[in-house]
């Protein structure tokens, strides 16, 4: 599995105004679409190209490449990736979305499902998922397991912030993702929140905290 830190000044920028602690709903908000977006940009660097002959201004025929058409589906984890999906589609408007609802118990840290709804022929799509913060990575894995269940082969991972636990958690389950993230954090606190992490994503995104 490789995972991407992504360094882009761009980004570390943003994350770092994320990690204020009296930001407000809106600007976390816009943040994270932000960066989501960013790190969409690095995540589909490896999207394959086919060759693409137009018409060009003048009427002479113009060479040029267009994406090969590889079926992508988000798929955000509710709530906090909902944060995170207009600035994924704004990259990949064509990408149908799945959703998956999971909360993380917080006595036990596992994740519960609640809402599972995918695109047809999954099994043809990439999978891009979506979610703030890779903890534990109970949630994630729990989301890939779903995919994988469905017959989606192909499938990545893009959160802004993640602890070395959840990558490793992901990492062993499924060898072969790519994980893309603004930040690789320290650690765990004792109640399984990302230190320095960013605090509660979804509370934060939904202005429930
Ligand atoms: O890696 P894990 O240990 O599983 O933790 C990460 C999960 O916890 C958060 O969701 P939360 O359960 O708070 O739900 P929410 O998005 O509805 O707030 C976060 O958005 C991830 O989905
Ligand atoms: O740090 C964390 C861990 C789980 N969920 C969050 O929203 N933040
Ligand atoms: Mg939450």
């Amino acid at each position: 599995m490789s995972v991407y830190a992504i360094n882009h000044p761009l980004v570390q920028h943003k994350l770092g105004l994320m990690r204020e602690v009296d930001l407000s709903t809106k600007s976390f908000r816009e943040l994270a679409g932000e960066v989501a977006k960013l790190l969409t940009y690095e995540a589909t660097k490896g999207l394959e190209l086919e060759d693409h002959e137009i018409q060009g201004w003048n009427g002479e025929p113009i060479a040029t490449r267009r994406l090969k058409g590889k079926k992508v589906t988000v798929v955000p984890i509710l709530r906090a990736g909902l944060g995170m999906l207009e600035g994924v589609t704004d990259l990949i408007p064509s990408a149908r979305v799945s959703v998956v609802g999971l909360y993380r118990d917080e006595e036990t840290l596992q994740p519960v499902p609640y809402f599972a709804k995918f695109a047809n022929d999954i099994e043809e799509r990439m999978a891009i998922v979506i979610d703030p913060m890779l903890a534990t990575g109970g949630s994630m894995v729990a989301t890939l397991d779903m995919l994988r269940e469905r017959g989606c082969e192909h499938m990545k991972v893009i959160v802004l912030v993640a602890a070395p636990e959840g990558i490793k958690r992901v990492q062993d389950a499924y060898p072969d993702i790519e994980i893309y993230t603004a930040s690789i954090d320290d650690r765990l606190d004792e109640n399984g929140y990302i230190v320095p992490g960013l605090g509660d994503a979804g509370d934060k995104i939904f202005g429930t905290r």
